[in-house]
């Protein structure tokens, strides 16, 4: 097994997370096609592999855990919910959750054209029928979708505004934050609604991360 093969199994052992050996070679197979466009698509800024797959991979492998537990509060368990994942650039992490989910079908919006045919280029190689990569400002998308998902987005509001006609009545927001962001839920307007903040801990990062979880109201 190589050595990022082994950091990833190590990592999603530690997150608790249950995936097949075919989800870990996507994976795999993901962060391969990340490092070799990168420097086509301008997708990250981060080089290194093994940085790669702590900074970007585990990170959103560390929200599996909570969407899955989301979804299965859902009807039919969240059979064939839609997720929306704003911002998505090189798919992080909305490729990351069509791999772990695919039961949910997962759009990445991109206003750079190059990145959403990545996403495209991925479900194709990747054989993920469930990712759909589009080319839009979120702003003119109307959904519904369950859940609307970003990280390394924008602040909570912008999140928030941007996505509004996108959202199911009962849906709802899932922010990938660093630090638990105080001052950008204090600045939320009074139709929005968080119910949980969530930390959660990416192995072999020593950072803080959370999850911002909102609803409309
Ligand atoms: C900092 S990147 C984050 C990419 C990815 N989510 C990650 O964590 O690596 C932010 C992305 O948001 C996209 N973006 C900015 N404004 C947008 C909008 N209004 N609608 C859709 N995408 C937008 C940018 O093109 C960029 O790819």
């Amino acid at each position: 097994m190589s050595d990022l093969a082994t950091s990833l199994r190590a990592g999603t052992q530690a997150l608790g997370l249950e995936l097949t050996d075919a989800q870990h070679q996507q994976l795999l197979d993901f962060l391969e096609l990340l490092r070799k466009w990168n420097k086509v698509y301008n997708l990250t800024a981060v080089r290194d592999p093994q940085e790669m797959l702590t900074h970007h991979l585990l990170d959103s492998l560390a929200a599996v855990a909570p969407l899955r537990r989301h979804l299965s509060g859902l009807a039919g368990q969240g059979a064939g919910a839609r997720l929306l994942d704003v911002g998505s650039g090189g798919g992080l992490p909305g490729v990351v959750f069509a791999i772990c989910c695919p039961g949910v079908q997962v759009h990445c919006v991109d206003t750079v054209a190059k990145k959403a045919a990545f996403i495209q280029q991925v479900a194709a190689t990747l054989q993920l029928p469930n990712l759909r990569g589009i080319h839009a400002r979120v702003e003119s998308l109307q959904g519904p979708y369950d859940v609307v998902s970003c990280r390394a987005f924008a602040s909570l509001s912008d999140f928030i505004g941007g996505s509004r006609a996108a959202i199911a009545v009962d849906g709802v927001w899932l922010a990938m934050k660093g630090k638990h962001p105080q001052e950008e839920i204090d600045a939320l307007p009074a139709d929005v609604q968080v119910f949980h903040v969530e930390q959660l801990n990416v192995p072999g990062l020593q950072a803080e991360r959370c999850i911002v979880w909102l609803r409309p109201v």
